[in-house]
């Protein structure tokens, strides 16, 4: 196939951007970012990926270097035609390619970003900030943009055009060797980017940790200038005591496409049997990708230098797909492909030993710094327990890293905090779950744990109920739900025995007498409850039965067919069963306390968060006793 030539006039399409890529470039037109000089640090990480992809694609295919193996970025300022160019010799777009990536945005979390933009420009920018646009970014400071780009291995290249207003063009084009070249049209208040002193520090801030030499060319008195203006080197490879903050934060961000600061930043080399060198970063805020159902990591796997993948499930497990960086070994071969990479020993070895480094740093950090391993909990804490789940091997190291709201401590508590505030004579550590904080914090199940002070955990995030599964004890003493099996409450403390230690009354046994004849199989057990101190009922799952949260999180993924039948308990203190008792000895007592007995489980049902089993014969019956209540 030949290129076309200029007799031949190239056939132009245009294509409408995807919605959402209109939407970013609509505030990019009328974008008030004060920082509009990060557009270059996207085109020339962008420029900085593309040569490391086909760096590895070489690997087992050198005919796509075609003899041009020097990697350069090449950044051009045009005062007279007033344009601004950044040019690679990386892997290149064909016109599929074109049309995905400067078209559409297919990362993940995209949606869940779009949905927390607000229409306030300020507040947007922010998000945006953190969340990316990359190439996006060039319509803040350009009116018309060019992309020329041959991709490796094919001899048509295409352009690109666009003046971000909501269409671009593509057309065949020439280019002679492979790679991209941009070409911005600048606005006409975006002249600073033509300034070659403007332009270096521009680069030597926010590029100066990329690994391929960045060329600034320039017209100057005599002619055209060109000059190296980074390091070039990998920033990695560089000793600690040379790399600034700044420069760790400026790699975070190219590394992890992220814009917020590194919370934590590793950064050591393994020497010994294997040779490795480790740049990992924890960042300040969640991913937007962090929940996805496919639990990527997102670490990059270097060797010698070489990229070879940032798909990588290998080097960190997947509860700890929160690190963003990267590993350069010194071990693997260079042509190894991702296959090859699976079950890997070597890829073993250093999943392991990252795997500590990265829990022994926060367990330094969670001593030493408290109130910011609180932040880091709150953002990754729920990740992390996925851990205690799936890693058998770290599951000690991992529970005394895990943090937990409690009726005990103000903020986060450890499960070693919680064990040295236990009550003499308590056994048991205690827990509830539920789906949300504030939800679980009022439960009637707490009362009587509250009332003797005894402290509850509250859990609150999915997970708990599956890392709870397997943990049965911490520190040799058991883990237990207070709403599940009967709440041993007496053994605590002297007044509580003597308070439990009352006599259950023929009154009482009569009005569960009556419970029960009401409500039938429906619950699977009617007891005078030793966990209620304010509220008249509640339910609890039976001894041997699953906790009531685990199961509403099962059946809610089809993975459970039916709730096991649950116990109710009523609190015998009570006023409300009091009375209810009281008619229970009387003749035709089961009948009398219909209503009420069907109004109490439903009222125990709704304290659950769950609808009552009848929701209209539920208000026809409230209505019946308000309507006697009333007069
Ligand atoms: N110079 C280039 N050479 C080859 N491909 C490129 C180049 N610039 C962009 N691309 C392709 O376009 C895609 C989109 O780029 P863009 O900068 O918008 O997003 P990104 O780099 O994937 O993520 P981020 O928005 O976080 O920068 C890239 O993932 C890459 O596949």
């Amino acid at each position: 196939m030949t290129s076309k030539t200029d007799q031949e006039a190239p056939k132009t399409e245009k294509h409408g951007f995807q919605a959402e890529v209109s939407r970013l470039l609509h505030m990019m037109v009328h974008s008030v970012y004060s920082d509009r000089e990060i557009f270059l640090r996207e085109l020339i990480s962008n420029a900085s990926d593309a040569c490391d992809k086909v760096r590895y694609e070489a690997q087992t295919n050198k005919a796509l270097l075609e003899e041009d193996s020097d990697f350069a970025i090449t950044v051009r300022a045009d005062k007279v035609a007033r344009t601004l160019s950044v040019s690679d010799n990386g892997i290149g777009m064909n016109r599929d390619d074109l049309m995905s990536h400067l078209g559409t945005i297919a990362r993940s979390g995209t949606s869940a970003f779009m949905e927390q933009l607000s229409g306030d420009k300020k507040q947007d920018m922010n998000l945006i900030g953190q969340f990316g646009v990359g190439f996006y970014s060039v319509f803040m400071v350009a009116d018309k943009v060019t992309v020329t780009s041959r991709r490796a291995g094919e001899e048509q290249a295409w352009s690109w055009v666009s003046d971000g207003l909501g269409e671009y063009e593509i057309a065949e084009a020439a280019k002679a060797g492979r790679g991209t070249d941009i070409v911005l049209h600048l606005k006409e208040d975006a002249g600073e980017f033509l300034e070659p002193h403007r332009l270096q520090t521009i680069i030597k801030t926010y590029s100066d940790h990329i690994a391929i030499p960045i060329n600034l060319v320039t017209e100057g008195e005599e002619g055209e200038t060109s000059e190296k203006v980074n390091e070039g080197t990998a920033l990695w490879v560089r000793p600690k005591s040379e790399i600034s903050e700044d420069q760790y934060k400026e790699f975070y961000h190219h590394v992890a496409h992220a814009f917020d600061e590194p919370w934590l930043t590793l950064h050591y080399r393994a020497e010994g049997m294997i040779e490795y060198t480790v740049l990992m970063f924890v960042p300040t805020q969640q991913p937007m990708d962090l929940f996805d159902p496919a639990r990527r990591p997102r670490t990059k796997l270097y060797v010698k230098r070489v990229f070879i993948t940032d798909d990588c499930e290998d080097l960190v497990p997947g509860y700890l797909r929160f690190m963003r960086g990267i590993v350069d070994s010194e071990d693997l071969p260079l042509n190894i492909s991702r296959e090859m990479l699976q079950n890997n020993p070597v890829m073993n070895k250093i999943r392991k030993a990252v795997t500590n480094k990265i829990l022994s740093e926060l367990e330094k950090k969670a001593t030493k710094e408290p109130e910011a391993y609180a932040e880091f909990w709150q953002n990754f804490g729920p990740v992390l327990k996925e851990g205690i789940y799936e890693d058998f091997e770290r599951r000690d190291q991992l529970l005394k890293l895990a943090r937990f709201e409690s009726t005990g401590a103000e903020g986060l508590t450890s499960l070693a905090d919680y064990v040295s505030r236990m009550k003499e004579g308590q056994e048991t550590i205690y827990y509830i779950t539920g789906d949300s904080p504030q939800r679980v914090r009022r439960s009637p199940q707490l009362e009587g744990f509250k009332s003797k002070g005894i402290e509850v955990l509250l859990l609150s995030d999915p997970v708990d109920d599956f890392w709870l599964q397997m943990v049965p004890e911490f520190d040799g003493k058991k883990l237990q739900s207070v709403t599940r099996g009967s709440a041993d409450l007496e053994d605590k403390n002297k007044e509580g025995d003597e308070a439990e230690a009352k006599p259950e009354t023929p009154e009482m046994d009569a009005l569960i007498g009556a419970l029960k004849a009401n409500l039938g199989e429906v619950v699977k057990d009617i007891r005078p409850s030793k966990r209620l101190t304010d509220s008249a009922v509640c339910l609890v799952a039976d001894e041997g039965d699953m906790d009531m949260h685990l199961q509403k999180i099962l059946q809610a993924h089809n993975k459970l067919d039916a709730m096991s039948a649950r116990v109710l308990e009523i609190n015998p203190d009570h006023d409300l069963i009091k009375t209810m008792a009281a008619i229970a000895t009387g003749d035709g007592s089961v009948d009398k306390l219909k209503d009420a007995s069907l109004l109490l489980l439903d009222q125990a049902l709704i304290m659950e968060g769950e609808a009552p089993k009848d929701p209209v014969a539920f208000a026809q019956r409230l209505a019946g006793i308000m309507k006697l209540g009333l007069k």
